[in-house]
């Protein structure tokens, strides 16, 4: 029977135990470039199983929110080999999330100032980040996106090819392909979004096209090894949703047990909310999913998340329900999470009025066990 602190093999990437730190964006690298202070907090964090880097822009285009890094810039790539040189001394293993937001974004944000892309032109009820002209950060709701022409498509893919590329030559040990919460690869998938009428959609096989063609040219870029993926099948987040998320994913899972990959990521629920969330007219079915996708000859480990607490992700663990559990506000706020965890020790509170962007206050100053006298 294994447990949450069990060492585990994800494909190609070796990792000491199965507590993995979840994508959490945190606008703190302005100018789409990782910085020191982004080195230090990643380093603090090091004795997680894996790190999962918060949501990093594969273009400009990709990015959507202000102070997000990116993976596009020869600036950037050098920020992040000081993060993965830092995490790997530390003892760590860290991939980055590659992320194209597709429509939740500003026309501030994106390049000369144009529309987002999205798969159809169908503005989301959902809000974005910016940055004022005096430093402040505030919430602006989303611009109306333009559908992407069938002509743009194969742009995009060769877009997430080349960052997985640089990903790699960066030093990560593998990418998390970002294809939940309602960001582009979900708006192609998701039916209340995706109106196209041509071969990206309609029927579940043309909206998840998009998915495999991504997951296709990263595997043959990097090894289906060093690749994950993060669905969240009933998440409403950025205003996604679909009547039938159940027979969606399903042909999902069943096309990626195609491919090695090293690991599945499950959001559960809505993401930040209530695990047993439900869109469509029944309860979304995990455990049918995941024998969907052992059926059809997957051998990617299982990650959840979404809320576990300490009982929780060790029972996932130990009944065989998940092979990885990722944290998200826990890792905010307890950079040993993993010995706190072992040693059922008292955690500290995130404070969320610091969640997204400034500095250090709520960053890198919160105390490991030992610092707290
Ligand atoms: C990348 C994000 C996601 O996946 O939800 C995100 C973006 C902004 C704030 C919180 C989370």
């Amino acid at each position: 029977m294994a447990s949450l602190f069990d060492p585990i093999q994800i494909g190609d990437i070796a990792l000491a135990n199965r507590i993995v730190m979840a994508p959490l964006t945190r606008n703190r690298s302005p100018g789409a470039v990782p910085n020191t202070l982004n080195v230090t907090y990643y380093e603090q964090r090091a004795s997680a199983g894996l790190l999962i880097t918060e949501a990093t822009a594969i273009t400009h285009q990709g990015q959507g929110y202000a102070d997000v890094p990116g993976l596009y810039s020869k600036e950037a790539l050098d920020g992040w080999k000081k993060v993965t040189d830092a995490v790997h001394k530390a003892g760590g293993k860290v991939v980055v999330q590659m992320w194209h937001v597709g429509r939740i974004s500003h026309t501030d944000l994106q390049p000369n100032n144009g529309k987002p892309v999205s798969s159809s032109a169908i503005r989301a009820k959902s809000k974005t980040y910016l940055v004022n002209e005096d430093g402040t950060g505030s919430f602006a709701e989303t611009s109306e996106p333009r559908a992407l022409e069938l002509s743009e498509i194969p742009g995009i893919i060769e877009d997430y090819r080349k960052a997985a590329r640089a990903a790699i030559d960066a030093g990560f040990d593998g990418v998390e392909i970002h294809a939940a919460n309602g960001y582009l690869i979900d708006q192609f998938l998701r039916s209340d979004i995706n109106q196209r009428t041509d071969q990206y959609g309609g029927s579940i096989e043309n909206r998840a096209r998009f998915l495999f063609e991504v997951v296709d040219v990263i595997t043959k870029e990097i090894g289906a090894g060093r690749t994950g993926i993060r669905i969240s099948p009933v998440t409403p987040a950025n205003d996604a949703s679909d009547p039938q998320p159940q027979p969606l994913f399903t042909y999902v899972v069943e096309g990626l047990a195609k491919y090695s990959l090293s690991y599945i990521h499950i959001i559960e629920g809505a993401t930040g909310g209530p695990r047993d969330f439900q869109q469509g007219e029944k309860p979304f079915d995990y455990k049918a999913l995941r024998t969907a996708y052992e059926q059809a000859g997957g051998k990617a480990a299982w990650m959840v998340n979404n809320g576990y607490d300490r009982q929780e992700a060790i029972d996932a663990v130990e009944q065989g329900r998940a092979d990885l559990v990722a944290f998200g506000k826990p890792f905010i706020a307890n950079p040993d999470l993993v010995e706190r965890l072992k040693e059922n020790a008292p955690l500290n509170t995130p404070d969320q009025a610091t969640f997204y962007g400034g500095g250090a206050k709520g960053y890198t100053d919160y105390p490991a066990l030992e610092q707290v006298a």
